[in-house]
């Protein structure tokens, strides 16, 4: 049995945070694990409050899974202060971590914040060198190139210019366009994931169901092209179920395959 650790918020409604990556996980046939940063109060139709884990805890849960099941692949996901930041990167380096999945939360899909503004540099500067792949949705990508991105030509001067200080894959998901597709891209080397638009108000979580997928390609094994392509299949599949719960932008079918 392979092994991923998510590190991530929770979202008691079930849809996105670390409760959407555990579900992804155990659909995709891989054991699930997972260390809290953030415990939220929110549901399909947005987010209420947010309570920080303390940096011993963190600590303490990271070293408790890494020093008794050693991962085979790990997931970021909503890290929103410094402190939280630099004890997740101090943990990763001590323990050397690989196959690291940085998912680039900023906001949520209700719009509401969830990385203090100042931590936002702490995140490239000291979790990005640590991962294999970032995933930014469009905003987040205009946040880290720092231009806006209207077509395909510059969601690819994007992901150049972002890795002129990073040596991962960079997967900018264009899921902000109306159906746009995903670019994943590494070395000047470029790969489009063609989007299957669902018609669906369902998208609460995509973004964490998608990293998560790819957290669990790599941990079988499966090499990053690869890995992408199973994901972008797993959460066309889970929005396409047509699974509708909740009041607001209910949460996609992580388990329709099951
Ligand atoms: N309606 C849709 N039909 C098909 N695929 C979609 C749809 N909405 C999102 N996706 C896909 O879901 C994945 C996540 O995309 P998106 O850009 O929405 O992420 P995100 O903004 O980080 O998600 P979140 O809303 O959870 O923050 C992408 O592969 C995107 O193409
Ligand atoms: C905990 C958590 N992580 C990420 C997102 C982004 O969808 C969310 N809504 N909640």
């Amino acid at each position: 049995m392979n092994t991923a650790l998510t590190i991530a918020g929770t979202d008691p409604s079930g849809g996105a945070g670390m409760q959407a990556d555990l579900k992804t996980f155990t659909a995709m046939k891989v054991y699930g694990m997972c260390a809290i940063t953030a415990v939220l109060a929110q549901n399909t139709c947005g987010v209420r409050l947010i309570e920080n884990v303390s940096i011993p805890m963190v600590e303490a849960q990271l070293d408790c899974v890494f020093e008794d099941i050693f991962p085979d692949a790990v997931k970021i996901g909503m890290v929103s202060s410094i402190p939280i930041i630099e004890a997740i990167a101090g943990k990763l380096r001590q323990y050397g971590a690989k196959n690291v999945v940085l998912d680039t939360v900023m906001v949520s899909t209700s719009g509401h914040r969830l990385i203090d503004e100042d931590a936002q540099s702490a995140l490239t500067q000291k979790l990005m060198p640590l991962s294999d792949i970032i995933t930014p949705n469009l905003p987040e990508a205009e946040a880290l190139c720092g231009f806006a991105i209207t077509d395909k030509a510059s969601q690819q001067r994007a992901a150049e210019k972002i890795a002129e200080g990073y040596g991962g894959y960079i997967l900018i998901k264009g899921g902000h366009f109306d159906g746009g597709d995903d670019m994943l891209y590494k070395d000047g080397r470029v790969r489009w994931y063609p989007t299957r638009r669902v018609e669906t108000h369902n998208t609460h979580g995509t973004g964490c169901t998608l990293s998560s997928a790819i957290t669990a390609g790599l941990a079988k094994g499966l090499p990053m092209e690869e890995a992408v392509e199973r994901a972008k299949e797993y959460i066309t599949g889970a929005l396409a179920s047509g699974l509708d719960l909740g009041k607001g932008n209910g949460p996609v079918d992580h388990c329709f395959a099951l």
